[in-house]
């Protein structure tokens, strides 16, 4: 039975006073028994909100991390450091960071494995551009996007991983996946990983991003191979983030 998971990704929006509201409106809202939730705040409200999220199911998230431990590293924000405020789950490969800063399918595989190694969840991001999905590429795209990764990882460490399919099409956009749509392919990713290990594949947990929203979210959440959802827009609006959280129910 794989527990649902809903992560709202705040990208660089926020600010600390949306952090308090959030461990407010959490510290007694009513939710399903079964259920994971992690917001992912920029790195600096994650100080404020390991103590604002104190006492509520909320779990905490970093929206990347740099491969490396310290270094010369200008703007750069380490596995160990995250852990040391509490983080639980880290993005990788979002598709922002593979087209805004250029991070390959090897820096995804490096940053996820800094996530693994100091016993971080890495959420790892996968999605096909507009171009790929009209040129019948999909599948291929995103199969090359999680193999990269998840093929090169030990069994123990694959277990770990959360991957969460965000067509980036539907990013942002308001133009949300079908349910069929998303099914397709994170039904595809599923049976990827039953190449390697059947009982891994019943296991990992798959997220739906892309214009979720606490209307669209049930039908989303319903599919068999939708565990959860990684949300944009939406996790900035308590009462839609919520809403979303209790469509997982
Ligand atoms: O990129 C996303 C989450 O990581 C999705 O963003 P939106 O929900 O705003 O489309």
């Amino acid at each position: 039975m794989r527990t649902p998971l809903i992560a709202g990704n705040w990208k660089m929006n926020g600010s600390a006073e949306l952090v308090h509201a959030f461990g407010e409106r959490f510290r007694d809202a009513a939710l399903p028994a079964a259920l994971d939730i992690a917001v992912i705040p920029p790195f600096p409200y994650l100080h404020a909100a390991y103590q604002a999220f104190q006492g509520t199911p909320l779990t905490l998230g970093a929206q990347t991390l740099n491969p490396l431990n310290s270094g010369a590293h200008t703007g750069e924000v380490s596995g160990p450091m995250l852990k040391e405020f509490g983080v639980t789950y880290a993005l990788v490969g979002h598709s922002e960071r593979r087209q805004l800063y250029r991070e390959t399918d090897d820096d995804v595989y490096a940053r996820t494995l800094a996530a693994l190694n100091v016993g971080i969840t890495p959420i790892l991001c996968v999605g096909e551009t507009l171009e790929d999905r009209d040129g019948g590429s999909t599948m291929d795209v995103v199969l090359r996007q999680v193999g990269h990764v998840m093929a090169r990882l030990e069994t123990e460490q694959r277990e770990q991983v959360v991957i969460a399919y965000e067509p980036i099409w539907a990013i942002g956009t308001g133009r949300t996946a079908t349910s069929e749509q998303a099914q397709d392919v994170m039904s595809g990713i599923r049976a990827y990983q039953g190449e390697f290990d059947t009982q891994l594949a019943q296991q990992l947990r798959l997220l739906y991003g892309g214009s979720m929203n606490a209307k669209n979210a049930a039908e989303l959440l319903a599919q068999p191979d939708i565990d959860g959802g990684l949300v944009g827009g939406a996790s900035l609006k308590i009462d839609d983030f919520h809403a979303i959280c209790q469509s997982a129910g």
